[in-house]
């Protein structure tokens, strides 16, 4: 006979509310030694380790992290062996994978709203309600734009140009919003953890405080996330940030943004697409400058050609607020040359992130922060400062994505309350990420520019074309695939493309990646036609060879 867990009700004496301990029960051989709510874990944390036992939980419990809460019955030493302060990404992944993990977890989040101020928030965070998903949702939106034009050639005949109709696509987006908050809501209480509407404030150590209720806490979990950086340029205040962007109340005529990041480049090709008329402003001579350069101009080519007005090297000086309410821009150029455009209906600042460190208590306890004010962590999520305060999530600064988020999570969870708590430490290598623009520009691995840097001989193999689709389409569009190669060993260093599903595509790819996968291998493996992802396993020929950092050979 051995143990499983039962999760049993029990009432805090602190909060007064019930919650979910576990209880050791004797179990029959041969039945599963987890309950079917543990098994949920699978799902939820997306990680198992190798084995998790009740005697493992319990020694776990004895050391200076692990689970205090009364597996046998007796009192616990505190009233959470986890509080997490903030829902999002990370702070719903990091409570659920210590909560299946047998620990005692609550979190708090503030009220949820569509726009986020130090009092609004709700569950899900930023990538549910103000980033990822209304941004998908949009950007869905506003391919059909490009479908009904394409559909054209393909034999579909429009009796009358397809008109948007704004108030329903707003609509239906945030009921599918407000949809979504439930799912994380009900996934929190299915995990039994605790959730209280508030803003969290740490008071000391070992006391977290929400809504004037203070909760004894062995273990504390910052995932406070990030809010937008405004520069402090004359009238910034008639600017809009993303959060606005994805709920505006009309779809503008005329649409500035200012930024060439992720934000900018995928605003200003929804909106585009939706058909407004769109300028982007970017201090710096190329847009997403932390990616491939090759990629980078291909797709601000790709911009251009769909109708998107592009100024390099220019900033914004002043916001000025026309008599008809709209905004004027007046800009400056590095060589010193002004422009001033006029009309914009809304003038989105896409300027970068930062993280949400101010106003929860961190420096009453002397949590350390880095110079951009995120929590100082070591290798596991801990504080640099404060051992038992851990943090996740954009509030690290570290890389600011959700998935990024949900590994270090999971990964908190394992640590603290999981078997092999020094196996379980996030791994950046190989981190996938997606611009989601028209079109879309997707990567693994290492740029061009940064593998000659790192391993000095390097193959590139190129491939541009124009996809199937829309070449009987009349679009100009194209599409760019990329490989970049360690030439001493084969092995593929990054993977890059610029064109439709190029998020989809990427995914499989990064995962040949990250297992090291060599450029025989992809060339000896059997492509799926027509696509546009076979590009990848036919390039035969490199663009370019460089060796000792120079170009040595041109392609044939
Ligand atoms: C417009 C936009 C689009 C994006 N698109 C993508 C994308 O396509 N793919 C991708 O991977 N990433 C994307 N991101 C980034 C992604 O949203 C973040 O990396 C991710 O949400 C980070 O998760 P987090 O848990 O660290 O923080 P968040 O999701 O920001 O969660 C933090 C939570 O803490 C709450 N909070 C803050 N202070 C307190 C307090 N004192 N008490 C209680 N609660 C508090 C906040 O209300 C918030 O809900 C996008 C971001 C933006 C802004
Ligand atoms: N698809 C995705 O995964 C996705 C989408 C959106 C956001 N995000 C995440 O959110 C983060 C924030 O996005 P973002 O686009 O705001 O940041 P970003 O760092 O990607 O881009 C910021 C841009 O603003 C410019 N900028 C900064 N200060 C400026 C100033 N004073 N004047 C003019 N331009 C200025 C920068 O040069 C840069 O082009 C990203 O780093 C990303 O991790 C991810």
């Amino acid at each position: 006979m051995s143990f499983a867990l039962t999760r049993l009700p029990q009432t805090s004496a602190a909060t007064g509310r019930s919650s979910t301990v576990f209880r050791a029960t004797s179990r029959l051989p041969g039945t599963p030694s987890w309950s079917t709510g543990l098994l949920g874990f699978a799902a939820g944390l997306g990680q198992m380790p190798s084995s998790v036992s009740r005697s493992a939980l319990q020694a776990r419990a004895e050391s200076s992290n692990g689970a205090s809460s009364s597996q046998n019955g007796s009192a616990p030493d505190y009233d959470y062996d986890l509080f997490t302060i903030g829902a999002g990404s990370g702070g719903v992944r990091a409570s659920k994978a210590s909560a299946d993990l047998g620990a005692k977890v609550g979190i708090c989040e503030l009220p949820l709203g569509r726009i986020a101020t130090d009092t609004i928030g709700g569950v899900g965070g930023t990538c549910i309600l103000r980033g990822c998903v209304p941004k998908k949702l949009l950007s869905y939106g506003s391919e059909f734009a490009l479908e009904y034009r394409h559909g054209h050639n393909f034999g579909w005949e429009q009796s009358a140009p397809p008109a948007l109709n704004w108030e329903r696509l707003m609509a239906n987006k945030n009921k599918e919003l407000d949809r979504l908050n439930g799912v994380y809501r009900k996934m929190l209480r299915d995990a039994g953890i605790d959730f209280f509407e508030g803003r969290g404030q740490i008071i000391d150590q070992h006391t977290v405080e929400v809504n004037g209720k203070r909760f004894k806490v062995k273990n504390i979990c910052i995932a406070t996330g990030g809010k937008p950086i405004t520069p402090p340029i004359e009238g910034a205040e008639h600017a809009i940030i993303s959060d606005q962007i994805l709920d505006l109340p009309k779809l503008p005529k005329k649409l500035a943004v200012v930024g060439g990041g992720y934000i900018s480049c995928e605003q200003a090709t929804i909106y585009n697409a939706f058909g407004s008329e769109v300028h982007v402003f970017n201090r710096t001579p190329s847009i997403l400058g932390k990616f491939d350069k090759e990629c980078t101009s291909f797709i601000a080519e790709q911009y251009k050609l769909a109708g998107v007005k592009i100024y390099t090297s220019c900033s914004p000086e002043k916001l000025a607020k026309q008599p008809d309410g709209r905004i004027t821009i007046e800009a400056k150029y590095e060589d010193g040359k002004q422009i001033s455009v006029e009309d914009f209906d809304y003038v989105l600042m896409a300027t970068g992130r930062k993280p949400n460190t101010k106003g929860i208590g961190l420096e009453k306890v002397g949590v350390e922060l880095d110079d951009k004010g995120g929590v100082k962590v070591d290798e596991y999520s801990r504080s640099v400062s404060v051992p038992n305060v851990f943090a996740i999530g954009d509030v690290t600064n570290r890389i600011p994505l959700t998935p990024v988020a949900r590994m270090e999570g999971s990964l908190l969870g394992a640590h603290l309350f999981g078997d092999e708590p020094d196996e379980a430490k996030p791994d950046y290598e190989g981190v996938p990420s997606v611009v989601f623009s028209t079109p879309q520009m997707a990567t693994v691995g290492l740029s061009e520019e940064d593998a000659i840097e790192k391993f000095k001989d390097v193959d590139v193999y190129t491939s541009t074309f124009r996809p199937m689709k829309n070449s009987m389409a009349d679009e100009e569009l194209k599409a760019l695939t990329k490989l970049v190669v360690d030439a001493k060993t084969d092995k593929v260093l990054g993977i890059h493309m610029v064109g439709p599903e190029a998020a989809e595509i990427m995914q499989g790819l990064a995962a040949a990646l990250k297992v090291g996968i060599t450029k025989k291998q992809l060339d000896g493996t059997v492509g799926i036609h027509p696509t546009s992802a076979e590009e990848f396993v036919t390039m035969r020929k490199p663009a370019r060879r460089i060796r000792n950092k120079e170009k040595v050979k041109a392609a044939a």
